[in-house]
């Protein structure tokens, strides 16, 4: 009788939270093209951003790349423009350091808008990661992580973020890592910002609900760029072995996937099974029901293999520690 009357109040509840839920998450914006949107790409001359501005084009957007090299942001514009799908469109570089004091990045941004029109997404792939021991790691870089990664993310924000809930409209996508759902060896100064990242992005969420502008955070994995390409030159043994556990992926699937994931007004968008697997467990998100439920049905049961997956890590960080002072009393 007690079982039984546990059980119905158990289901009923439930069902009271489901009806709930359906009508409190905010509906998810659609969108299946870009036709005459105007979408910034920071970071836009290489890897992810790169092929999410080729995307973009392909969906028939306007497009601003946005870097610091202007050899690399003309070559990218050349080959946006072999991608355009009508004639009205139109592409462009600026060059910009993200890092540049604020009235640097509003007058920049206030003239792209003036050349071809109101920004309709914003896309903040500039970024990059120097690893290393948080011990090992010079002050500077430490500071570089930041600058280019938070604050690089955010100024760009602060300028379009006002505007767009002004139209009620508009994308933002904010470029994290999955380092960012889970603290890894060697990603300290680094993830600490992305960290940031996600903490920024997290708050305006809330910021955002009940409005028809969006935010998507992006956690991806290892993606094989140049940037990717130049971190491996110093990254630790540790790290490597870690962090690819999750997989090398292209920049193109990562690119399209993330386009894809904010144009259907995503809170989060992952890539994979790491990053899938990562972001149940470790969620700050609620985009759906379903999502909510797969949460509540699986998480106990996913916190124990991944307990294991960190208790493995912890054994490869330690194998590489006793590694090390072998060496060293060799
Ligand atoms: N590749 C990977 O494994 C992963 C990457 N990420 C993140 O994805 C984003 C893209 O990375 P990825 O494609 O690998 O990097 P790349 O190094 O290939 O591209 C980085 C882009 O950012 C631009 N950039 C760098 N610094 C600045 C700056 N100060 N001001 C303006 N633009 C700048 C670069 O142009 P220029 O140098 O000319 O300025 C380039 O266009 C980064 O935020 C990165 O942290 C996240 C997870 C995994
Ligand atoms: C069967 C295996 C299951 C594994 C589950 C857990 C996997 C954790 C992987 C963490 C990957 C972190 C990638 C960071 C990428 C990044 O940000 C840098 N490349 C910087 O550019």
């Amino acid at each position: 009788m007690i079982c039984i009357i546990s059980i119905s109040v158990i289901v009923s509840g439930l069902a009271i939270l489901l009806v709930f839920l359906h009508f409190s998450i905010d509906k998810r914006m659609l969108y299946k093209n870009l036709n005459n949107k105007h979408v910034v790409v920071t970071g836009g001359s290489s890897g992810i951003g790169k092929a999410v501005a080729i995307e973009a084009v392909k969906l028939g957007a306007n497009v601003t790349v946005i870097g610091r090299d202007i050899k690399k942001l003309t070559s990218v514009v050349t080959e946006m423009q072999g991608h355009l799908i009508n004639k009205e469109q139109k592409v462009q570089y600026a060059s910009l350091d993200v890092t540049s004091d604020y009235n640097t990045i509003e007058k920049c941004f206030s003239d792209l808008e003036n050349k071809i029109g109101t920004i309709f997404m914003l896309f903040n792939c500039a970024g990059m990661c120097i690893c290393g021991k948080f011990e090992d790691m010079k002050i500077d870089e430490i500071k570089q992580m930041i600058d280019l990664n938070y604050f690089g993310t955010a100024y760009p924000t602060k300028y379009v973020l006002p505007k767009m809930k002004e139209r009620n409209e508009g994308i933002i996508v904010f470029v994290s890592t999955e380092a960012a759902l889970l603290g890894i060896y060697g990603y300290s100064a680094y993830g600490a910002a992305k960290w940031a990242v996600r903490g920024l992005a997290e708050s305006v969420f809330m910021e955002l609900v009940g409005t028809n502008v969006r935010l998507t955070l992006a956690f991806p994995p290892d993606t094989d760029t140049p940037g990717f390409k130049q971190e491996e030159l110093t990254k630790p043994a540790e790290t490597k072995l870690i962090s690819g556990s999750g997989g090398l992926h292209s920049p193109s699937k990562v690119g399209r996937k993330m386009l894809q994931d904010a144009l259907k007004g995503k809170c989060y968008s992952v890539f994979g099974f790491s990053g899938q697997l990562l972001s149940l467990l470790y969620c700050g998100s609620i985009d759906s029901v379903s999502q909510v439920l797969l949460q509540i049905v699986t998480m106990g049961f996913l916190r124990a293999i991944v307990v294991v997956i960190m208790l493995s890590f912890h054994k490869i960080v330690r194998d590489g520690l006793s590694k090390k002072k072998k060496e060293s009393s060799n």
